[in-house]
This record gives C-alpha cells, sequence and structure tokens, in this order.
C-alpha cells in the first residue's frame, strides 16, 4: 500500500517575520509593490523548498496569502463591497488591503477623512487567527478575478514543484459569509459556478489533486449547509481535478456518513481533536476514498507519541493507501523549533514546530513503508524524549498539586452579594456617575518596542530600560490626570504581550525568540509554552502598579490577564485536562491580585478577551467548558475584599449566548466592545438583568478613525435605554496599544467630555 506525507499549509510569516516586515514597509511606502511581490515569492519558494526536503509529498499551494486566506477567496470570486471598487479601479492590491485595513489605517480597521473602512475581522474557528468577514448584499455581482490559486500552482510548477492547491470550500466560505439584507446561501449556485470554473482552471493547467477545505464538517450543521454541501460537491468533484476533501478543528461527529458519502476523491480528519472517530472513519469510507489521516497535531508544538501512532497506523497502511499528515494547517504553530537558541534544552526536547511537525510524518512514513527497524534510532529518540517530559520535575510540582486539590467552593466566591460589594466600592473610590476608565494599554509606540528590542540585545541596560519606561509611564499618567479620567492606568508599557508577559514570569511556562505564529495581517503572537505545573515565583505587576498609584491621588487600576486568556492565547499542555492548567493559572493570577490588594490597589482589571473564543466549537461541549472557565476567573477573583473592585474586559462582541456565563463570573465591572453594534449587545445584558456594571465600549480602537463627542454621548444614550445609569461606565472597547498617540489624544478627551455631557443630563 502507498503511504505518503502532506502539509496542509505552511506558516506564511516566515521564519523571521519576512511577511510582516515586508508588508509593513509597502504599507509605510517603503517599499513599491514590485518588491512585496517579490518577497513575497520569495517566501513561497522557501516554504516549498523546506516542506520538499523535509518529506512532504503533497506540497500545498495557495496556502500562502499576503494578508488572509478568507479575504483571497473573497476577492477571487469578486465579493468585493462596492465602497472598495475605486482603490485601484481594479481589484488589485490597493483594493485588497483597502479591505483589509480601510484605506488609510496604520493598521485593521476604519479610516477617516470620508475613506473606507476595512471588512470586519474575526476569529478563524476557535484559534487566535483572525479572518476577514465576507460580505454579500442583495444584488451583489459575483465574478472571478485574478486567479491567485492558479497563479501560485503554476508559479510553482515552473519551479519544479508539483502542488496540490488548496481552496477554501465553498460551504465553510458562505457559512463565513454576512449577508446584508440577503442570505449567504442565496449565492451558493453562482458561488459554485465560479468555483467549476476554477477547478477547470486548475485542471487545465495540470493540478491532479486539490486540497479543499471545509472546516463546517466539524461543526453542528443545519439542513440548508447540508443540502448545500451536497449540492457543492454533486458539482464540483465534475470539475476536473480530483478532492481532498479537508477537515480539521474536531471531529466529524454526526456529520461522518454524510461527509464520507460526498463524491470526493479523498478525505481529510482531524484525530488529534478527535481520535476517537478513526474506527468509524474506516469504516464510513470505502477503500476508493483516499484517506488522510490528520495524525499530528497543528495547534500545539509537543512531539507526538510516534509509537503510539505507529501501533495504530500499521495496521490500516496494511490495507489501504494512506496519507499521514498534520491535524490542521501548520498556520498555527511557529516555523522552526532550530531558530530557538534560547529555549532550555531540556523543554527543547518535548516539542516540534512546523518544521519538526513535517520531519515526525517523514519518519512515520518510512517506517510503514520500511519497517520500524528503518528507523529505531529516531524512534528510540523520541520516546527517550516523551519520558524525560513524563518524568521531568520541571513538569510536576507537588506543592502546586496541593495547592490545587485544596481549592475550595469559598475560595471561589466573593465575601458578598454585588450591592452590598457596590456600596463598599462606592465608599472607598468615590467616583462621579459615569466613570471614565480606559482599557489597560496606551500606544506600543516604535520608540517603545525599540527600547525593549535593545534591552533584549542588551544594548541598554536594565536601569536605563526602567527609567525609560517610568517616564513614558509618569507621562501617560500626568496626562490621564490632566484631561479629568477618573480611573486611571499605567499604560502597560512594560509588557510585550498581555499574555506573553504573564508566561515570561510564571514557573511552567518556557518562551520563544522567534516562535512566532500569525494573529492578523501581520500582526502576530508569541504564545507562551506551558509546559509544567504553574506557580508564580514573585510579584509580577505589582512594582509597576505601585510606582503609577504613586504619581496620582486618581485611583490607578491594577491590570492582569486573566487564567483562560492566558490559556487560550498559550500552547498547552497535553498531558492533562485544560481545565486543570487553567485552574493553576488561577491560582498564580490569585496571588497577584491579593498582593495588588495588599499594597493598596482598589480596583482590579482581569482581562478575559479569550474566554468566549474559547468555547468549544460544538454546543454540547459548551456547558462543559463554562463551567471551569467560569470557576477559574473567579478563583482568580475572589480573594479580595468587598471594597475592591474587580473589573474585567472581553474584546469580542457575541456574548449573548453565555450571558448567564458572564454573570457568574461575578466582575464588579465589566468592559466590552460594542462600539461598532449601536449598543444592541445590551438588550442582551437588559434582558437578563446584569446587576453588576458595564463599560459599553464607546471607542472602537480597531480603527484609525476618531470619535467624535456627540457620537460618543449619543452611543451612551444608547446604553441608557437598557441600562440603570449607575451601571454606566465610559471607556474606550479594546487596549489602545495598536494606536498612535494623535488619534488616541483626542479620541480620550472626546470621551471625558461625552462622560460630562452625561452627567449634566
Ligand atoms: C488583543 N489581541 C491579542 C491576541 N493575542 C495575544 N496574544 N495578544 C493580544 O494582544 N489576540 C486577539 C487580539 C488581537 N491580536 C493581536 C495580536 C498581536 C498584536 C501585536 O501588536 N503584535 C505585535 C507583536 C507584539 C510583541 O510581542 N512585541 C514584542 C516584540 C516587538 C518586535 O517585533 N520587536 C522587533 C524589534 C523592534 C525594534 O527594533 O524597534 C523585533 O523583535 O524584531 C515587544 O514589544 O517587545 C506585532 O508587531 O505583531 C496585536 C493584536
Ligand atoms: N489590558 C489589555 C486588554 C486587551 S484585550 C489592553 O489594554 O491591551
Ligand atoms: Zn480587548
Amino acid at each position: 500500500m502507498t503511504i505518503t506525507v502532506a502539509t496542509l499549509g505552511f506558516p506564511r510569516i516566515g521564519p523571521r517575520r519576512e511577511l510582516k516586515h515586508a508588508l509593513e514597509a509597502h504599507w509605510a511606502g517603503k517599499i513599491g509593490e514590485a518588491e512585496l511581490l517579490d518577497a513575497a515569492s520569495g517566501l513561497r519558494t522557501a516554504a516549498w523548498a523546506r516542506q520538499k526536503a523535509l518529506g512532504a509529498d503533497w506540497l500545498p499551494s495557495n496556502d500562502f496569502s499576503l494578508y488572509d486566506h478568507v479575504l483571497d477567496t473573497s476577492v477571487m470570486l469578486g465579493a468585493i463591497p462596492e465602497r472598495y471598487r475605486s482603490a485601484d479601479g481594479e481589484a488589485g492590491l490597493a483594493t485588497y488591503f483597502a479591505m483589509a485595513r480601510g484605506t488609510t489605517g496604520d493598521d485593521h480597521g476604519a479610516c477617516s477623512h470620508g475613506s473606507v473602512t476595512a471588512c470586519e475581522m474575526t476569529k478563524w474557528f476557535d484559534t487566535n487567527y483572525h479572518y476577514l468577514v465576507p460580505e454579500l448584499v442583495a444584488g451583489q455581482k459575483l465574478a472571478l478575478n485574478r486567479l491567485k490559486i492558479v497563479d501560485e500552482y503554476r508559479e510553482a510548477k515552473a519551479q519544479r514543484y508539483e502542488t496540490r492547491p488548496v481552496l477554501l470550500g465553498p460551504v465553510t466560505w458562505l457559512s463565513l459569509a454576512k449577508g446584508r439584507g440577503v442570505d449567504p446561501f442565496d449565492y451558493l449556485d453562482e458561488v459554485l459556478g465560479l468555483y467549476s470554473v476554477i477547478l477547470g482552471h486548475l485542471a487545465q493547467v495540470g493540478a491532479e489533486w486539490v486540497q479543499i477545505d471545509e472546516p463546517v464538517l466539524v461543526l453542528d450543521l443545519d439542513d440548508k449547509q447540508r443540502r448545500a454541501l451536497t449540492r457543492a460537491y454533486a458539482r464540483l468533484s465534475r470539475s476536473g481535478p480530483k478532492l481532498m476533501l479537508t477537515t480539521y478543528f474536531g471531529g466529524l461527529g454526526e456529520n461522518l456518513s454524510f461527509a464520507a458519502a460526498l463524491p470526493v476523491a479523498g478525505l481529510h480528519v482531524d484525530l488529534v481533536r478527535a481520535p476517537e472517530q478513526l474506527d468509524a472513519v474506516l469504516k464510513a469510507a470505502p477503500k476508493s476514498l483516499l484517506l488522510s489521516l490528520g495524525v499530528i497535531d497543528g495547534r500545539n508544538v509537543w512531539l507526538a507519541d510516534l509509537d503510539a501512532l505507529l501501533a495504530r497506523i500499521e495496521p490500516i497502511a496494511a490495507t489501504r493507501d494512506l496519507v499521514l499528515a498534520p491535524s490542521c494547517s501548520l498556520l498555527h504553530v511557529p516555523v522552526d523549533l532550530a531558530l530557538e537558541k534560547k529555549l532550555d534544552p531540556e523543554v527543547t526536547q518535548w516539542l516540534a514546530f512546523a518544521v519538526q511537525k513535517i520531519e515526525e510524518l517523514a519518519l512515520l512514513k518510512r517506517a510503514l513503508n520500511n519497517g520500524r527497524g528503518s528507523v529505531a534510532g529516531e524512534l528510540a529518540e523520541a520516546s527517550q524524549a516523551a519520558a524525560s517530559r513524563k518524568a521531568s520535575p520541571q513538569v510536576h510540582n507537588p506543592q502546586v498539586r496541593e495547592r490545587v486539590a485544596g481549592v475550595t467552593a469559598a475560595m471561589e466566591a466573593r465575601q458578598s452579594e454585588i450591592g452590598v460589594r457596590t456600596a463598599a466600592q462606592a465608599a472607598v473610590l468615590g467616583l462621579p456617575a459615569f466613570p471614565t476608565t480606559t482599557i489597560g494599554s496606551f500606544p506600543q509606540t516604535g520608540e517603545v518596542r525599540n527600547a525593549r528590542a535593545r534591552f533584549n540585545r542588551g544594548e541598554l541596560d536594565a536601569a536605563a530600560y526602567e527609567a525609560f519606561l517610568r517616564e513614558e509611564t509618569e507621562r501617560t499618567i500626568a496626562w490621564q490626570e490632566e484631561i479629568g479620567l477618573d480611573m486611571l492606568v499605567h499604560g502597560e508599557f512594560e509588557r510585550n504581550d498581555m499574555v506573553q508577559y504573564f508566561g515570561e514570569q510564571l514557573s511552567g511556562f518556557a518562551f520563544t525568540i522567534n516562535g512566532w505564529v500569525q494573529s492578523y495581517g501581520s500582526r502576530c503572537v508569541r504564545p507562551p509554552i506551558l509546559f509544567g505545573d504553574v506557580s508564580r515565583p514573585k510579584p509580577m505587576t505589582v512594582a509597576w502598579w505601585r510606582y503609577a498609584q504613586s504619581l496620582t491621588e486618581k485611583p490607578v487600576k491594577g491590570m492582569l490577564t486573566g487564567p483562560v486568556t492566558i490559556l487560550n492565547w498559550s500552547f498547552v499542555r497535553d498531558d492533562q485536562p485544560r481545565a486543570e492548567s487553567c485552574r493553576q493559572i488561577a491560582l498564580a493570577i490569585r496571588d497577584e491580585v491579593t498582593d495588588l490588594e495588599a499594597a493598596g490597589c482598589k480596583a482590579i482589571q482581569i482581562d478575559e478577551a479569550a474566554l468566549r473564543e474559547g468555547l468549544t466549537l460544538r454546543r454540547k461541549d459548551w456547558a462543559g467548558y463554562l463551567d471551569w472557565a467560569v470557576a477559574a476567573f473567579r478563583l482568580s477573583a475572589a480573594g479580595v475584599g468587598d471594597a475592591t473592585q474587580i473589573h474585567t474586559h472581553m474584546c469580542y462582541s457575541e456574548f449573548n449566548d453565555i450571558l448567564p456565563a458572564i454573570g457568574a463570573m461575578e466582575a464588579d465591572v465589566i468592559s466590552i466592545e460594542t462600539a461598532r453594534s449601536q449598543m444592541e449587545l445590551l438588550e442582551g445584558f437588559a434582558a437578563y438583568r446584569y446587576p453588576g456594571a458595564i463599560g459599553p465600549g464607546v471607542y472602537d480602537i480597531h480603527a484609525p478613525r476618531v470619535p467624535g463627542e456627540a457620537e460618543m454621548v449619543s452611543l451612551m444614550r444608547l446604553a441608557q435605554a437598557h441600562l440603570r445609569p449607575e451601571q454606566l461606565w465610559v471607556n474606550p472597547d479594546c487596549g489602545l496599544k495598536t494606536r498612535n498617540w494623535a488619534e488616541v489624544k483626542p479620541a480620550i478627551e472626546g470621551m471625558v467630555a461625552a462622560a460630562r455631557t452625561l452627567r449634566a443630563g
């Protein structure tokens, strides 16, 4: 039987974020289109060469994107909203970036001065990658644009790489689309017509197979989606290349027999998230269907258990051809572990990034084709690494275990109910009606980043770096006081990222130097690696809070990232349940919370930006997740007295489904994203009779646009229609780190003026 190795997609940003640097240079006007496209083409070539050299038989093409693959698909289909049509007269690069970022943005988002807003951006399934939401309006004219997928297939072929182009499936694309006055699925036949043409073109230029991604198949599907899938694949299977129907991020569940019966030539299944589906898949999939087994984790960084995998695959490989692959695209893991020179060698031996994952697949293939004996040395090395991880004292800390075992229900509960707490806090804080605050970060300017980079390179000593950060903090506190904000923040200048900063200070986490993963466009994150039991060796934020508070009489919020968000935005342990890891992090954050309180901090914000996105993809699993996630937040927060005000912040707005869980967090104040949705979200909070205070964001920080005072007043008046005035705070809808001071200053000044107007009645 034939065993082959596939990758479903390789990281696009390059080993050293070459794409980010090229994109940002282009947006800054430092390099032209040609130079940007050259850089992109260099990255593609390097990725093909690398994957081939590592032993991949099926190389992907069109997995590369200058910004986002969902946007690429929208542009390919001509789903370009009218407001972008004039950006370059045709659907070229200027139009593409206008859709991604707005026309004058230095980030993603909308633009001022009569220019266009960017497309909406949201999370790709349960990842920290963001895609641009396709938009469809009534009367939309769809038509094929430049066929990037064909161009990139040919580009590879010209370099003698035979590739399997990656195409986002039509039903997933339509499911992600937002219809304005129209149901996106009304466009199904039109979209299928265009997909048929694309597949025809691919066949013409020689593509034998196409990888067609339909991750919606792992979700709860409705009848419309099922009908659409049936219709789509009946039609597309006649269009030319063989189709590898690719599913990931979960098991097919009740969609399995349906998916296996679609008239496609191959089916890829995720056996990392859903290993239990293998037997059912084998039963459902006729031998004529080429099975692609996603056996190596594309969402995490641990070495695979190769012996166990071989034991599972060997009997199958004796009976049918198989493709071995990562569970999903490698987009979600860093490029190359070999670039990490500063990681603890003990931890390093347990890890695999994209490059190492392809090596693992190649090794599995060799073992299956030539017998385990042919790779005995490598297998022994891998199992030795796994054994070292299991036994390592770095991983297992009995004190942490003991402490977690001792957690009681009382530790997860605030002392008194919200009414009592609110009164106690009012007495201590003495805030006016409609108190104003911000979410935590102020602009991470080039100067701030540069100072940190110089400090990290040893060009700036610790004292000079600290002095620089103190100056930034001092200036920011003085400005906040001057403009009359009521509750101040220190600005988070000392933080590289709201998760990484904590990962770097907690035991049980390792962090990388080059382990970048794309979050959106040119923006990347380095998720910390949670490898062991978590504890907090010493306070992490108290000194910065203390310094900031020493500069002002106004209350300064303590600023922390919550346990669920730290968990969801890290690479986490696969040797214990996520809930267990989360509880350990919660205890570490609880220590920080109580230390802040002991230092005199009267209001502490525990950000849970990722609580909503951490929801499991299937509804049936929501309650289980929310139970432990909310309990972890409560454990982190509830160590304080009634008079200490606990804030939380969530910047993604689809909360209506989970309001009881948000209520159960028992935060005193929650700040949320609402600016773009005209406060609609508050209807849900009102209907649920949310008892705490709410800061509905009045300034959409995702856009460089500066909102006027009147606009913010009218948003707050809309909020007043839903909530009691004494429940309302006035704040932006997220941190200001990606903005610049020229936007932030007038926007926040306007916000303070808006609060004054509201107080005047
Ligand atoms: C709120 N969001 C976050 C998410 N996930 C996180 N982990 N963090 C978040 O804040 N998810 C959802 C949203 C939106 N997502 C993002 C993701 C990323 C950014 C962002 O701004 N990323 C920065 C990198 C941040 C960082 O780690 N900075 C470091 C390193 C800076 C750097 O690149 N230095 C250069 C040298 C610079 C110089 O010499 O001048 C280098 O090392 O080469 C730091 O500040 O120290 C990005 O630029 O991509 C925002 C929202
Ligand atoms: N405190 C963080 C939250 C972002 S979600 C910030 O202000 O950047
Ligand atoms: Zn936020």
